[in-house]
């Protein structure tokens, strides 16, 4: 269906403000600027349910919490409640002695006057005035012109100065002053310069004396909203960075910036603006505001910290901070949400899985080198930075592929899968996903792990369990058990009564296969549950592994070679086990077979000769179930 009107008689193009002698594409951020919450003033009047004062309450306390020096605490002249708050942070001294609170005000002396009531007696107070002074408003809201408009910013900057002056008298109370020129960046420049000129002096008119060493306190925040965001970032930033060469006396001012993200550029109209010559950024956690919101901070902040400088801001229990704007505010976090949605750091697509498999692997291998620049393919920052576990890092469906998988299985179960064997466990959890259509858990592979490998006790037992075995070297110059009987009787597997050093666990898997497979002659006696049976079993062979093999083809006919033989230990100190992974074919497997991929088996057990039996066991019983094999009886 067309759209309904034609653009071109409907809406005008925004007309960039021409500004050849631009500085800021050529800069780079390397600081963080100064920020203010708005949650509880622009955040708040958006809400269809305004906060209550007790939910104001618990958001300003996570604010100071988190690191903010400036908040906008509310719009005292809006309602008893906004002025009570104010009174509220008082009577409770919520307020600690760095931060400065801030309350907005219109150019209207009545609403002025009742905004200084509710400050009265807070420590550190910024007055924050506006009056809209874009054409559109001027002529269809104030029914103003240009003069008319200065003068009304002048005429109740005067009386923000006389009140300022009464209450600090009075009070005590440190006030600063910011004006915001509001629809700024619908404004022409030079008429936005020439307003906020006029504030500026009216404001210091009398104060010259008092200007010492240039501190931010006495600084005037000119603040710059683009209160509907009409421009790419560039056009803003150029306005950002006319201003700022034009505005005389640079110096006793503060530059600050408030953007909307009508056209969902915020955060890089804030950042382009910051480039332009802008020091402080007004927005809030998570973006609420008016219409599309306000600038999200949680993004600005955090994009500060990933090109390696402090925002000033701890954004270290992202949880939390949810939970406070969640709750405040009602509003859900998108799930995509810059560095706070729930899928954020999650990959379900396989090429993704595998490369952040692998530069988790790097990363952790340079981390133990002591290195500690993060670098992983698309994980921009360490989830762990802002207090989220790799747990979702990789999740499961239909797109995945090898690598998630096996990142999930070695979460989860500490084992590192052959390449080979992620490829055949890869059809497994393909198969079940492709059936299901939804997202396989992390729970679900390991089940499924468990139950393709017959690992974990009885649930998953095949018909074949090994209960006992001895290792018997039959070489000439020593004829004794290299592993000694293991007692079935306990009920949890095998029982070793003598423990094997591990050390091999930790060779290459040639070295390993060599011990396991290749040593000089070795008779192997086993006790095996064969369908519910308890069966003896025994064979020859050069390694304990080959002898084992030849005691399941000899006394029960499954005649099976390995293909493909791996281990590397898992733990550490006492408690190392070795987990050994071997791929078994029959040996008239025809091309087609062989091709796919045999029956792979893994076994785990602190003696590594055992964890090389359970993996043929595991193995093996893949085999009789997909062959549906007759075991020979005795
Ligand atoms: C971009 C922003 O976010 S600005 C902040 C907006 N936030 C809010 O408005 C929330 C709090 N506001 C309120 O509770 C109310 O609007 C109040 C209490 C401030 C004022 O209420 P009311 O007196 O009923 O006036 P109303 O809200 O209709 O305001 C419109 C009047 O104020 C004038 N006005 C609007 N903004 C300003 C301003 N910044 N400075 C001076 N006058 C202003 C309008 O021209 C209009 O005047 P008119 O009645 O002579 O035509
Ligand atoms: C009051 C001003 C700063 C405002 O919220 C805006 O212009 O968006
Ligand atoms: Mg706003």
């Amino acid at each position: 269906m067309p759209m309904l009107t034609n653009p071109i008689e409907r809406y005008s193009p925004f007309q960039p403000v021409p500004f050849p002698q631009r500085t800021w594409p050529d800069k780079q951020n390397k600081k963080a600027p100064i920020w203010l919450s708005t949650d509880l003033r622009d955040g708040n009047q958006s809400l269809a349910n305004p906060m209550t004062n007790g939910q104001k309450l618990r958001f300003f306390r996570h604010l100071v919490q988190i690191g903010f020096k400036e908040i906008e605490i509310s719009y005292p002249a809006a309602s008893d409640s906004d002025f009570g708050f104010c009174r509220e942070l008082l009577e409770g001294n919520e307020v600690p002695d760095d931060v400065w609170v801030q309350v907005l005000t219109p150019a209207r002396a009545d609403l002025i006057k009742t905004t200084f009531e509710a400050v009265a007696g807070l420590k550190h107070v910024i007055i924050h005035m506006y009056n809209a002074t874009s054409c559109l408003f001027r002529e269809v809201v104030f029914n103003n012109n240009r003069q008319e408009t200065i003068a009304l910013a002048v005429e109740h900057t005067k009386l923000v100065r006389e009140l300022a002056e009464k209450y600090s008298k009075s009070h005590g109370t440190s006030f600063r002053y910011q004006y915001s020129p509001e629809t700024f960046s619908q404004t022409e420049t030079e008429y936005a310069v020439e307003v906020c000129e006029a504030v500026k002096k009216t404001w210091f008119a009398g104060q010259q004396s008092t200007w010492a060493d240039g501190r931010d306190e006495q600084r005037i925040i000119f603040n710059l909203p683009a209160t509907v965001e009409v421009s790419t970032p560039n056009c803003f930033a150029d306005q950002v960075e006319l201003f700022c060469t034009s505005i005389t006396q640079r110096e006793k001012c503060i530059i600050s910036l408030h953007t909307h993200n009508d056209r969902g550029c915020a955060v890089a109209a804030a950042e382009l603006g910051v480039l332009a010559g802008a020091d402080r950024i007004e927005g809030t956690v998570l973006g609420n505001g008016e219409r599309t919101g306000n600038v999200d901070l949680v993004t600005l902040a955090l994009n500060c910290y990933s090109q390696g400088f402090t925002p000033n801001l701890d954004f270290s229990d992202m949880f939390s901070v949810i939970d406070t704007v969640v709750e405040c505010t009602g509003l859900p976090v998108h799930p995509r949400h810059p560095y706070a949605g729930e899928l954020v750091f999650t990959a379900f697509s396989g090429s993704h899985q595998d490369a952040i498999k692998k530069g988790l692997e790097a990363q952790t291998a340079r981390e133990r080198k002591g290195e500690k620049l993060w670098s992983v393919p698309y994980i921009p920052i360490d989830p762990a930075d802002v207090g989220c576990t790799y747990e979702a890092v990789i999740r499961v469906n239909s797109q995945s592929g090898k690598g998630g998988i096996a990142y999930i299985v070695k979460q989860a179960l500490a084992l590192d899968l052959p390449r080979r064997m992620q490829i055949s466990f890869y059809r497994v959890i393909q198969e079940r996903s492709e059936s299901t259509g939804k997202e396989i858990t992390s729970k679900d592979i390991t089940t499924a792990f468990r139950q393709t490998y017959f690992l974990g006790g009885s649930i998953y037992e095949g018909r074949l369990v090994l209960k006992s075995f001895s290792n018997l070297d039959l070489s000439a110059s020593s004829s004794r058990l290299a592993t000694p009987e293991m007692s079935p009787s306990s009920g949890r597997g095998l029982q070793r009564i003598q423990q094997l050093s591990l050390t091999n666990a930790e060779s290459s898997p040639d070295r390993a296969t060599n011990e396991n497979l290749q040593k000089a002659p070795r008779r192997l006696r086993a006790k095996i549950n064969v369908d519910g049976k308890l069966r003896d079993v025994t064979g020859e062979g050069n390694g304990p592994l080959s002898s084992f093999l030849d005691a399941l083809q000899g006394d029960l006919g499954i005649s099976l070679s390995i293909r493909e033989y791996s281990e590397h230990s898992v733990g550490v100190g006492s408690d190392v086990k070795a987990a050994t992974y071997v791929e078994l074919l029959p040996p008239n497997a025809d091309p087609k077979d062989k091709a796919r991929g045999g029956f792979w088996g893994v076994g785990v057990d602190a003696d590594i000769t055992a964890s090389g039996l359970k993996a043929v066991v595991s193995a093996t019983n893949g085999y009789l179930v997909a062959h549906n094999v007759e075991i020979a009886e005795v």
